[in-house]
């Protein structure tokens, strides 16, 4: 594997090619991922970042086969998060002296998670480091991007933006660039990572693009902690970064559902046939909950500029599949999305209100009563499910 980046500066990190789910299984990363650390050599020796405590033996190993351990003059650790500084122990233990630069939240987390007193140098956005050769470290905060610990540091003169998570993708690959990967799949990756981690910090990272931008900083490299480095236009990532923030949606309408008896899923296959008919621009897709990667599924609905969800009542409530998935979405703080609900029922039918209650309060705009339908739907009902998809696609 080739991992120069630049001039001095290489990469020293850990592809993850098996890895299949990440904080816990809050989040699928179907296509595994890379933990990026990064040395630069120039008269002074830094290490960017170390990778997740699994890899910390192989990581000190391979790493004092390149260098002398001893030469290292700083690290530097971007955010606090196991996957970045979960190697600091193991490597600490060769070089305890050595100051590690980070924002005074990282001091709190890193000491929080490993209980150590390391030389720690806070830092704060505009502080620098001289790093000899004509060439300065400086350390940008990007605080709740994702954890209040976060910073970003920029190398002058080879004008690299070490980003830390942001802009970054949970994607296995020996290539380092983005130029040298599949498009689409990098893109996806890239999409799925902020639907699903930066969403509710859109408000925050729009501020902080602006203030990036405004710095006027000349970006060549944008070397992200997860996947591939953005080499080839890199400010690519910025303005898709500038749109995702900025209450992102496509023409498109998702239809979620769970069931026991396939009655609301018969419902929603005729909602969706009803949008179809009223709209043929629209994309409209529909997913059994049960049967679906909820991460995908929080893409889907990141996409979507209305969302519909489907559930039977059970015990006068929702399916408790339909009632965890909502309590992930309400997480994510979307903004500038529309919803409506359907499902079958029995006797007493209270699920479409529970779900419209729910989608309410996680901040979605209700636009009509659900559909609710009486046991399995026969002929009728299956027409009245295409007259609501027609009415949801005008709302
Ligand atoms: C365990 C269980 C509990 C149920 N509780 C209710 C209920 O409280 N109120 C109601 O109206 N229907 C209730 N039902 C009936 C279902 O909502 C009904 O069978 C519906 O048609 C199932 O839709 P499905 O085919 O999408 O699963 C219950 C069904 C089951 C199996």
């Amino acid at each position: 594997m080739r991992t120069s980046i630049k001039n001095n500066v290489s990469w020293v990190g850990k592809v993850d090619w098996e890895l299949r789910s990440f904080h816990g299984s809050e989040y699928s990363t179907h296509k595994g991922s890379t933990y990026n650390s990064y040395l630069i050599e120039e008269e002074k020796t830094v290490l960017m970042d170390t990778v997740w405590a699994p890899f910390a033996e192989e990581f000190v190993e391979n790493l004092s086969k390149k260098i002398d351990l001893n030469t290292i003059d700083y690290v530097v650790i971007n955010h606090g998060e196991v996957d970045h500084s979960g190697a600091l122990p193991a490597l600490m233990k060769h070089i305890p002296e050595v100051p590690i630069y980070c924002t005074s939240n990282a001091v709190k987390s890193l000491k929080g998670q490993y209980h150590q007193d390391w030389d720690f140098h806070v830092v704060k956005t505009g502080d620098k480091i001289d790093i000899g050769n004509g060439k300065e470290l400086i350390f940008v905060e990007m605080m709740m991007l994702h954890w209040p610990d976060s910073m970003a540091t920029y190398l002058t003169q080879d004008n690299i933006l070490f980003s830390n998570d942001a802009f970054g993708q949970h994607y296995a690959t020996e290539k380092l660039f983005n130029d040298l990967v599949d498009e689409c799949d990098l893109f996806n990756e890239a999409l799925k990572y902020y639907a699903n981690i930066l969403t509710p910090f859109s408000g925050i990272l729009k501020k902080k693009l602006a203030e990036v931008i405004a710095l006027n900083l000349q970006i060549d490299i944008i070397a992200t902690s997860h996947g591939v480095i953005w080499r080839d236009n890199p400010m690519q990532i910025v303005e898709k970064y500038a749109q995702w923030s900025d209450d992102y949606q496509e023409n498109q309408i998702t239809l979620i559902y769970d069931t026991m008896w396939n009655g609301t899923k018969k419902i929603a296959e005729k909602i969706a046939e009803g949008i179809g008919l009223a709209d043929s621009e629209v994309v409209v897709k529909v997913c059994n909950l049960s049967k679906s990667d909820e991460n995908d599924l929080i893409t889907e609905i990141f996409k979507s500029k209305t969302v519909l969800l489907g559930s039977p009542t059970i015990a006068k409530s929702i399916l408790h599949s339909m009632a965890g998935f909502i309590h992930l979405v309400k997480e994510l703080n979307f903004k500038n999305k529309k919803a409506a609900s359907f499902g079958c029922y029995g006797w007493s039918g209270e699920s479409t209100k529970v779900m419209d209650d729910l989608m309410k309060n996680a901040g979605f705009e209700i636009i009509s009563d659900g559909l609710r339908n009486q046991w399995n739907p026969d002929e009728k009902d299956q027409v009245s499910a295409v007259e609501f998809g027609k009415m949801i696609s005008k709302a």
